[in-house]
């Protein structure tokens, strides 16, 4: 049975912070205090859009009262340009081409909210490739709680899984979920490969069919 591929959005398949970037300096420019630069913001990213903001506002030395107006406001900002800057990593969409025709169900596991990713994958003609879309928004839990990643792998049905992400966060979600993970190392990870649990890692999305393929022989990660 051909697995199951769930893939992390922002770092792992898009590199998208130059968008969030500017939702994010848009708001703080709007408030008189100075825009932040794409490596602060990087380390800032992984736990969903209303931490952002918060690690922003504790960057900015902002009250932290006007959390949720400031995370209502980045998210505004976000979805009126969420691709304008945002490209797809190198060999992604024929990553995902040969992934399709081999028959692997694939679905999104993300932080970003739902309704932005979607937004996201249907300006880069990504969504017919994805059988389940699943955000930060969608459960009660986000990651790392394991919750959001179990709920597309059910939903994709029975067979081998695998996760495929470039974070920290991403790791312990596959982890606590006992799924193998495939570790994009390209992305927006903060700290060093050997650090963060993996079964595979890899820089060239073109090269991850087989990698995963050859990973499932293994008996290690059946
Ligand atoms: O929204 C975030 O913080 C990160 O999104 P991701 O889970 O797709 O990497
Ligand atoms: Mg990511």
């Amino acid at each position: 049975m051909k697995p199951a591929i769930v893939f992390d959005l922002d770092g792992t398949l898009i590199d998208s912070v130059p968008d969030l970037a500017a939702a994010v300096n848009l708001t703080l420019t709007a408030r008189g205090l100075p825009e932040l630069d794409l490596t602060t913001i990087i380390g800032f990213v992984g736990n969903g859009l209303p931490k952002l903001v918060e690690r922003v506002m504790t960057h900015g030395g902002v009250d932290m009262g006007l959390h949720s107006k400031l995370t209502r406001i980045t998210l505004d900002n976000y979805m009126r340009a969420p691709t304008a800057r945002t490209v797809l990593y190198a060999g992604v969409r024929d990553m995902l081409e040969a992934f399709t025709t081999s028959g692997n169900a694939l679905g999104i596991c993300t932080n970003k909210p739902e309704a932005a990713a979607r937004q996201v994958l249907d300006a880069l003609d990504l969504s017919r490739f994805f059988a389940v879309v699943v955000g930060g928004d969608t459960l009660a839990q986000r990651k790392p709680d394991p919750a959001p990643l179990l709920h597309v792998f059910e939903q994709l049905g029975a067979g081998p899984r695998f996760y495929v992400g470039d974070s920290e966060v991403d790791a312990e979600t596959a982890q606590r979920a006992g799924v193998p993970f495939a570790l994009f190392t390209e992305g927006y990870r903060k700290s060093p490969v050997a650090s963060l649990p993996h079964q595979l890692a890899y820089a060239d999305s073109g090269t991850l069919p087989a990698l995963i393929a050859d990973a499932l022989t293994d008996p290690a990660t059946r």
